[in-house]
């Protein structure tokens, strides 16, 4: 599965520390993240990640238009819901886009927790068929 990787400034520690703790899981993945937050994950983990522009330079722009093509299956967007972003049409754009076409998002940890454990154990194998009929 395609799994992208995004976390506001606040929470990136928590990001990294998630990423630890399940890299068993995420190594099995292709892996793709907003800029500081894939740099800080492979700074401290051995994972492999597409980085793509940071946030606030278009990023999250970037991970929209993945969805929009169908190229990710899985969203885990860990915001700060107690900080303004300079970009934030940008990040109301990006969880939009995954109502639109239907992509499993998790917007803090303890969501993201109950989705790595779902993909982990098979629960998200229908992304196999959205892509087979694409
Ligand atoms: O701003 C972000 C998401 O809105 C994350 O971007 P960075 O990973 O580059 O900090």
């Amino acid at each position: 599965m395609k799994i992208a990787l995004i976390a506001h400034d606040q929470k990136k520690d928590e990001m990294v520390n998630f990423t630890i703790a399940y890299e068993h899981i995420f190594q099995k993945h292709e892996l793709f993240a907003t800029g500081t937050t894939g740099q800080r994950i492979m700074g401290e983990t051995e994972l492999s990640i597409t980085r793509l522009q940071s946030g606030p330079l278009g990023g999250d722009q970037q991970i929209g238009a993945m969805i929009a093509e169908n190229e990710l299956d899985l969203i885990l967007f860990f915001r700060d819901p107690l900080t303004a972003q300079p970009h934030e049409p940008d990040v109301t754009a990006l969880l939009r886009l995954c109502d639109v076409y239907g992509i499993p998002l998790a917007t803090n940890i303890a969501t993201a927790e109950i989705l790595l454990q779902s993909l982990e154990s098979g629960l998200m194998s229908w992304r196999d068929l959205v892509h087979k009929y694409k």
